[in-house]
């Protein structure tokens, strides 16, 4: 076996003390996809190392936190030695230099290196095998395209590093790792090699250690998919389009906002149909029976959200501002009520099929052209475990995440635009906003999903499993408002409270 500078550089010890010790423990927290930020590190580690070129690869380490839990990132480093390189990295990308290795060269994040990125591409192209397990396996799409001559790497948000090839394929680079078969390459490789939905983004390819057929062990570092040529996020086209709605008191809800409402509602059924095509051959991805047990499952695991947010919200209720401080007692009074809801499930017999799902589907998930929608980010939820989000699940989950998101986008129109509508009571107007736009993106679901077997023949019975969904992710959002953006937990508390 070849052995890289690069890789001998990881077998000196002295180099993996000063990488994880100190290196590591200062540049980590500046990183955007270093999530745990208010967490103190104890210890960081280099778990392994995949060479990519001479002077370049990627090296997965682990770190453990004072709170005594792990979380593992996959770090693509490179080592520069030319003047050219380190005057690149000091003059436009000092925060991703993580230090000078005497006798050696600069030691750095290695996704600005052009030469780094063009390795990848040609490596998912040709379904290339690295050490240790390195693999990459290429998409039709990707294999229609070909060689790749450019790469950028766009100044977006987001959690993960994306690279965008030709202008044509979009690389996210997973930055925080989860052992297990990603939901995200699971089911974009599926929907898009073996169903015909044309909704979410071609699949280009992946790179990952281990095999996808041995999925409890493999380990995804990253994912190709087909650029969607989009206009923004969903939730910024709502923005706009709630901005016009509440331009003037008199004005109703326009036909376009209709219309999109309905086009979503019709593009989210037809996802859950093409989640529900596969066969027994897929057992990972093919439709089950609910089973009493797994209604009381859910219902204890809804039942435990309660309690945990709840006691959150109790907590922090005395920092909260008094118009929340009154939201917030109105809704821990209604806990007992709550508590009924929620359990109900329980004890009502369902006959429907549980499928893989979306599950984190709210506007921000979705890229909007002028003429259509594409989803993306099949992740699921990021507080769960890659074997909890791969479970299969009621698809009407994803429907309820995505009313809820419709209150968001009215509540946040007159929230994050307090100044420009001072002085009406724009309350009412925003729930009838509301209201008609999620019975139009309901209508149009149930519509385009007639008889499917995922959702119970009865109507009371969807309805029930909806509301139970809706009212759940709403207690979900009262903490993660709490902890990540206090000035929005208003919206949150009015929803859970309009739902008892
Ligand atoms: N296939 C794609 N085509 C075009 N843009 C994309 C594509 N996938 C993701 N994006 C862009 O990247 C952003 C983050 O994508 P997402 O999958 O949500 O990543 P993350 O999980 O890292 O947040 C999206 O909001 C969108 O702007
Ligand atoms: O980071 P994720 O996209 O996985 O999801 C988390 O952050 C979301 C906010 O970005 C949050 O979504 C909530 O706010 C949205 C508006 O910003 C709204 O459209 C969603 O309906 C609402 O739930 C999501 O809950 C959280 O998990």
């Amino acid at each position: 076996m070849p052995v890289t500078p690069f890789s001998r550089l990881f077998e000196d010890p002295d180099f993996t003390d000063a990488l994880t010790n100190v290196l590591l423990p200062g540049y980590l927290p500046g990183q955007r996809w270093f999530t745990s930020k208010g967490k103190s590190i104890t210890t960081c580690r280099v778990d392994a190392v995949y060479p990519v070129q001479e002077d370049a690869g990627i090296v997965t380490i682990s770190v453990d936190f004072n709170d005594g839990s792990r979380e593992r990132y996959q770090m693509p480093l490179a080592l520069n030695f030319t003047k050219e390189r380190r005057t690149m990295y000091q003059e436009r990308f000092p925060k991703l230099i993580l230090g000078e290795i005497t006798g050696t060269g600069m030691l750095a994040d290695a996704v600005p290196r052009d030469d780094f990125r063009a390795r990848l591409y040609e490596m998912i192209l040709n379904n290339a095998e690295g050490e240790n397990g390195l693999n990459a396996e290429a998409g039709s799409a990707l294999r229609a395209a070909g060689a790749s001559t450019t790469s950028t790497v766009p100044a977006i948000d987001t959690s993960n590093t994306a690279i965008i090839y030709d202008d044509r394929f979009f690389f996210k680079l997973f930055r925080k790792l989860g052992v297990g078969l990603n939901p995200d390459l699971e089911l974009v490789r599926f929907l898009s090699e073996r169903t015909a939905f044309d909704n979410c983004p071609p699949y280009g390819g992946s790179l990952g250690v281990g095999s996808m057929e041995n999925d409890e062990e493999y380990l995804n570092l990253g994912l190709m998919t087909g650029k969607v040529d989009n206009r923004g996020d969903a939730w910024e086209l709502f923005q706009q389009l709630t901005e016009e709605y509440f331009a003037d008191d008199d004005r109703t809800v326009g036909k376009h906002t209709i219309d999109r409402a309905r086009q979503l509602g019709e593009r989210t059924a037809e996802m859950h149909r093409a989640l529900a095509s596969a066969g027994p051959d897929r057992p990972d991805l093919a439709p089950e029976e609910m089973t009493p047990a797994y209604r009381a499952e859910i219902t204890d695991a809804a039942l435990r959200l309660l309690e945990r947010q709840f006691a959150q919200l109790a907590e922090k209720m005395d920092g909260l501002p008094g118009p929340e401080q009154v939201l917030a007692r109105r809704v821990l009074g209604a806990h007992g009520q709550l508590n009924d809801r929620l359990s109900s499930l329980r004890d009502r017999p369902l006959e429907a099929q549980l499928t893989r799902i979306h599950g984190d589907y709210h506007l921000g998930q979705v890229l909007y052209t002028d003429t259509d929608f594409y989803i993306i980010d099949f992740e699921g939820e990021p507080l769960l475990t890659i074997p909890e989000r791969r479970r299969k699940r009621p698809p009407l989950k994803d429907v309820g995440g995505m009313v809820r998101s419709f209150h968001y986008a009215a509540q946040g129109q007159l929230l994050l635009n307090a100044e420009r509508y001072r002085g009406r009571d724009l309350t009412e107007r925003a729930e009838a906003w509301y209201r008609e736009v999620s019975a139009n993106y309901l209508d149009a679901y149930f519509a385009a999903s007639g008889d499917a077997p995922y959702l119970p023949a009865r109507e009371e019975d969807r309805r029930a499993l909806l509301n139970l969904f809706i009212l759940e992710k709403a207690v979900y959002e009262v903490a993660y408002e709490l902890n990540s953006r206090p000035a929005w937990l208003a919206i949150p508390l009015n929803g859970v409270l309009s739902l008892v």
